[in-house]
């Protein structure tokens, strides 16, 4: 029965794979067992050819079965380690196209987190929190179920990577998974070691066991569907259950990263970043799809990230190695950058494709509105490698007004600042051609609830400070709606709010003249280089003025109201800057 094996173990992954009533793991044996004697990776050395049986494997068919010997121990498991691209559903331009199943977005309702003692006291528990409690045992109970399933699999992938571009605070990430294009999602989005690095990788910080498709029990206990995401902070560990969406490795692992870097004073932000030729750095925070990833990647710019980065007393770093683009509609003229990185090596998610020209169709929402693009940030012509950078000089705080009523551009004081960024708010258009008419306002606290593991005014008090500290200007940019609400007005065109970001980057906004909105009280500038200037103020664009007003009040109202549960709160050390915060949100 045995076909190859490997002598020495140095990667730890039959540990990995270990489950908790037996020591070892699976016997590994590294390379695809479908390319006998070839190398299936650069990184890994041949799997051998068939061999004789070195001494331990034998010992398993000379003695008496223990408790500890189950069919399962003596299966082999190909591990295909740090493979590089290849794959089988290739598009015209090289990409892999996959589909995720019947998930194409994350769980959130299905995201646990095991409240052991110390995460009872250190987390965000209870209400708008994201932290849904489980126990330790049942922990472990999914993780079992994970690892006896990745065991049951003739291969596994072992990916060993790191986040964090910052040298000093780099972790170490394994993630283990069923799927081929799971490997390759988290070869591109963390950052990828040199041979050099993965010899001395040693012992990982964190590890992700994904099962993919198979489910967690519905009868265990805190489960209430067949998909679970669970994270345990105190084992460094991950398990996911019954979902394939790629993306819940990728923001799993992020919101990791918002529990270890405050630890360390460091500021974990989910926000694009990039920086112009001079050295001026802009943070582009914002809900999903407005705009973070597009208007980070900008051909006149270095890109440092796209979506997930860290402010530390050294500047800025890009916790990833790859970006996540949305390509529903993507055109080449409106985003070359992200087109052209759609090539060889680029995992496409649930797009559809014709299978004769293998040409993609990105105008096809059949799967999901939610079709996405993972590259390695080197695909981007200018990105900024290693991706970081210094201290931000712009803080862009994005927003997708379905509403229509929010300026295009907003100049913001630092109470301001304060004040949208604990909001988070946007409002898209849910579902797609029929049913929901009505703009569906989200507030998420710190632009990503979703992720975040501490109370939202730990960061909000961090971000406030370091603003301060190195004297960043905060601006209000809305990329949704203009002349009307969904289905009246129109979505601001992208040329426009790449001119607006322009003239922020430039400074020619620091020096414009203002004008300041009522109820919102926010300060527009009322002429831009490029931008009409009739459309900086909404309501210009409106032509029923009365539904422009009411539309006002109503989203005003939305924002008092969800705000209300941060009243209470203190945000730092100063108790005049809580004060002005609760004075710089809309008045109605
Ligand atoms: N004015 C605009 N500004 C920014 N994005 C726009 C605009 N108009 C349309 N879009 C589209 O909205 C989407 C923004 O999504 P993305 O950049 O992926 O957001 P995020 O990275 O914040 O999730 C893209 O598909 C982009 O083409
Ligand atoms: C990957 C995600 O983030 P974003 O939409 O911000 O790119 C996600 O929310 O699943
Ligand atoms: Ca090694
Ligand atoms: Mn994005």
């Amino acid at each position: 029965m045995v076909l190859y094996y490997m002598q020495t173990d140095t990667d730890g992954c039959s540990a990995s794979l270990a489950s908790l009533t037996r020591e070892t793991g699976p016997k590994v044996v590294r390379g695809d067992p479908a390319r006998k004697g070839e190398a299936a990776a650069k990184t890994a050395p041949a799997a051998a050819p068939p061999a004789p049986q070195p001494h331990h494997h034998h010992h398993h068919h000379h003695v008496a079965p223990t408790i500890s010997v189950s069919d399962s121990s003596l299966k082999f498991t190909h591990v295909l380690y740090n493979l590089s691209p290849g794959g089988s559903f290739i598009t015209a331009t090289g990409a892999l196209a996959t589909l995720s199943g019947a998930k194409t977005g994350r769980s959130p309702r299905d995201k646990r987190i095991v409240k052991d003692e110390a995460a009872a006291q250190e987390l965000w528990w209870g209400k708008g929190s994201p932290n849904i409690e489980m126990d330790e045992h049942t922990f472990l109970t999914n993780r079992e179920r994970a690892v006896d399933y990745l065991n049951s699999l003739d291969k596994v992938f072992v990916n060993d990577q790191f986040l964090n571009w910052d040298p000093e605070n780099r972790i170490k990430v394994r993630i283990i998974s069923a799927r081929a294009y799971h490997s390759l999602f988290m070869h591109n989005m963390c950052i990828r070691p040199t041979e050099e690095e993965l010899e001395s990788f040693g012992t990982p910080d964190f590890t992700i066991y994904n099962a993919g498709k198979f489910p967690c029990n519905r009868y265990t206990h805190y489960m209430t569907s067949s998909t679970s995401v669970d994270i345990n902070l105190g084992r460094r560990e991950m398990v996911i259950l019954g979902t394939q969406y790629a993306g819940e490795m990728k923001k799993g692992l992020f919101g990791v990263m918002h529990y270890l870097m405050p630890k360390r004073r460091i500021l974990s932000l989910h926000s694009g970043c990039n920086m112009g030729r001079d050295g001026d750095v802009a943070l582009f925070f914002g809900l999903s799809g407005t705009g973070k990833t597009t208007l980070s990647t900008d051909h006149n710019r270095l890109l440092i990230g796209d979506d997930e980065h860290c402010w530390s007393d050294n500047g800025v770093s890009n916790i990833e190695g790859g970006c996540y683009a949305k390509c529903i509609d993507l055109s080449r003229e409106k985003e070359p950058d992200i087109w052209n990185a759609i090539k060889f090596g680029t995992v496409l998610e649930n797009v559809v494709f014709d299978e004769h020209t293998r040409e993609v169709d990105y105008t096809d929402k059949s799967v999901t509105e939610n079709t996405r693009a993972a590259y390695p940030i080197e695909y981007i012509p200018n990105a900024k490698i290693p991706c970081v950078g210094p201290h931000p000089k712009n803080v862009i705080l994005l927003a997708c007004d379905a509403f229509g009523v929010l300026p295009p551009v907003s100049k913001l004081n630092l109470a301001q600042t304060m004040y949208h960024f604990i909001s988070g708010y946007t409002a898209l258009v849910a579902g797609t051609e029929d049913g929901i008419k009505e703009p569906q306002a989200t507030f998420s606290a710190c632009f990503g609830a979703a992720f975040i593991m501490l109370h939202p005014t730990k960061y909000a008090a961090m971000l406030a400070e370091k603003m301060q500290t190195y004297g960043a200007t905060g601006w209000l940019v809305n990329t949704g709606w203009s002349g009307g609400r969904y289905g009246v007005g129109k979505r601001i065109k992208l040329p426009y709010t790449r001119k607006i970001i322009d003239a922020i980057h430039s400074g020619e906004l620091l020096t414009a003249n203002y004008q300041k909105t009522e109820v919102f009280g926010l300060e527009i500038p009322t002429a831009i280089e490029g931008v009409p200037s009739e459309i900086l103020d909404p309501i210009n664009t409106w032509t029923d003025k009365a539904a422009y007003k009411e539309t006002l009040l109503k989203l005003a109202g939305l924002f008092g109201k969800n705000f209300e549960v941060f009243a209470s709160y203190k945000i730092g050390e100063d108790s005049t800057l809580t004060e002005e915060i609760l004075a710089a949100g809309p008045k109605v």
